[in-house]
């Protein structure tokens, strides 16, 4: 299986903090990665440095082989790199439809008009919304504003998606639901790398994980050796008997 995104000795600073310290990572075309790790260990940073919506200190990020970690934000997007965010971020003045339409104007097809709604359209139905373009987003419920999050996202047809705790603050019936969406997902081939803290979802959705400790990698391989690794279970608990 080829490669699809490389991070080659990733690490950001800020200021004396090393948020993300010399990180190498490979994930194959079609593989759905957990990125896990306690709070401050680094996570959003890393998804930030892929989407390049944070410039790195040094190190590389390859989408399909080519270094892109001078291009802004908005040109990776285009290159098929997309994200949701922690904190849910729709434009309020458009309507379901048009929230994703015009992130679709800046995407990889540049679409307009119809055919941005249509492909809109289609997105909202992928995501459990179907027929309900027209409607504000101030009406949506959390659940519908998160679908909505992740449509726009996935409008695009990006070959990388980076979902930045899409799950969280999700009540036990809408994380069910949630949970079979991102596995509809996975099982259309999309690359997916899944910042979650909620671990029945890491363990239903994700075959492999890596763990983040203080900015660096402290695990990788298949999720249920990695969520039994002593070094993992120490830094989620603070317990330094295993460290
Ligand atoms: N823009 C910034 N400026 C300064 N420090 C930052 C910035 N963004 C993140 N940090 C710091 O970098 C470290 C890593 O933060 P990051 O948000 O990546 O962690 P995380 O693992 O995603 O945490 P959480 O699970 O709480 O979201 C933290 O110490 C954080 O305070």
């Amino acid at each position: 299986m080829s490669v699809s995104l490389e991070l080659r000795g990733l690490r950001k600073e800020f200021g004396g903090l090393v948020a993300v310290n010399d990180i190498d990572l490979a994930i194959p075309r079609g593989a759905v990665m957990g990125l896990l790790g306690p709070n401050g260990s680094g996570k959003t940073t890393v998804l930030n440095l892929i989407s390049g919506a944070l410039p790195l200190t040094s190190g590389e990020v390859l989408l399909n082989g080519q270094p892109v970690q001078h291009l802004a934000a908005h040109h990776r997007a285009r290159l098929g790199i997309a994200r949701t965010f922690q904190l849910v971020r729709l434009s309020r003045s458009l309507n379901a439809r048009d929230n994703i339409a015009l992130s679709l104007a800046f995407g990889r097809d540049a679409l307009w008009g119809a055919a941005a709604r249509e492909r809109a359209d289609a997105a909202l139905a992928t995501v459990g919304l179907p027929g309900r373009g027209n409607v504000d987003v101030g009406s949506l419920n959390y659940i519908d504003q998160k679908r909505l999050e992740l449509a726009r996202a996935i409008a695009a047809k990006p070959d990388i998606l980076l979902l930045d705790e899409w799950l969280a603050g999700l009540n036990p019936t809408e994380l069910r639901t949630g949970i079979e969406l991102i596995c509809a997902l996975k099982e259309q081939g999309m690359t997916i790398i899944l910042v979650e803290h909620i671990m029945e979802a890491i363990r239903e959705i994700c075959p492999r994980c890596v763990v983040m400790s203080a900015g660096m990698k402290i695990a990788d391989g298949p999720t249920p050796d990695v969520l039994t690794d002593p070094q993992v279970v120490a830094a989620y608990l603070g317990d330094f008997e295993y460290a």
